[in-house]
């Protein structure tokens, strides 16, 4: 159990702000830009970093963030790699980090190996999209012991298995506000509010909000009721366009700081 996660959402609800929670593909474009766009996240407010986890299978993903992927892996990025980046990361910001993979990785890596080598890299949370709460693997047990392992509800979750997921959930609860995969959307889901509201009387958790949030309106709307805004393919998208030379971590950076602001 990370305490890094938790203090964070009690610092900013003790100012009354929202957790602005920026989603980045490890390596993407590659290596050393990878870093500056990561700094350039936390200098813009970002309050806790999702770190992905480059896979070749990514099925709850939209084409901006497989391409993303791609282009990580294309540049040779592995786990191994991952955890130099965390350790560079951690040369120049202490800012809270989740680490974002689908099972398949992390199993071939070993999950006891996994959360060592993750933890002491200085990573404090992990989401693994593809693992069901129930699930029991090998190695398990002690990976949510050295990390907040952060759990998921859909609309689609009833709300039984809704309180059963937000119980089990460390660091906060990811509320995916919409049916599908990640990418950019023109509007925000209804489904969201209801969601986040189901969830609210239990407060055992931060309810955080992701999928679709593509702009500062956006993202102003989900943190009036949530207690933190993921947002992923519109700043992927933004790095795709710095990556082909059309845009600039200036640029990157001035639309992260528009979703702080208007998150905080
Ligand atoms: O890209 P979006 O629509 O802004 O959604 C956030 C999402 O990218 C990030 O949280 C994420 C990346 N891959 C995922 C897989 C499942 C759930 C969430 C994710």
């Amino acid at each position: 159990m990370n305490g890094k996660i938790s203090s964070t959402f009690a610092e900013l609800n003790q100012k009354g702000q929202k957790a602005f929670i920026p989603f980045l593909m490890a390596g993407d474009p590659f290596f050393e830009l990878s870093l500056d766009l990561i700094e350039a996240l936390d200098e813009s407010g970002a309050d806790i970093l999702e770190l992905g986890i480059p896979f070749s299978d990514p099925l709850a993903d939209g084409p901006i963030i497989q391409k993303s992927a791609m282009r990580a892996l294309k540049e040779g990025m592995n786990i191994d790699k991952v955890f130099s980046l965390l350790q560079r990361i951690r040369k120049r910001t202490d800012i809270p980090v989740v680490l974002f993979s689908y099972l398949n990785p992390i199993f071939r890596y070993g999950l006891e190996r996994f959360a060592a080598k993750a933890a002491d890299s200085g990573a404090d949370g992990v989401l693994i999209v593809d693992l069901p709460p129930e699930e029991t693997l090998e190695g398990l047990e002690f990976l949510e012991e050295k990390l907040d392992r952060i759990l998921l509800v859909t609309p689609s979750t009833s709300l039984d298995r809704r309180k059963v997921i937000a119980a089990k959930s460390r660091g906060f609860l990811y509320c995916v506000s919409r049916y599908g995969i990640t990418g950019i959307q023109k509007d925000l889901s209804r489904e969201a509010y209801e969601l986040v509201k189901s969830l609210e009387a239990l407060k055992k958790v931060p309810l955080c909000v992701g999928f679709g949030v593509s702009s500062a309106e956006q993202a102003k709307i989900i943190a009036s009721y949530a207690d933190g805004v993921v947002v992923g393919s519109a700043l992927v998208d933004e790095i795709s366009k710095v990556a082909e030379g059309k845009s600039s971590i200036e640029r990157f950076k001035d639309f992260a700081f528009s979703l702080a602001k208007s998150i905080h």
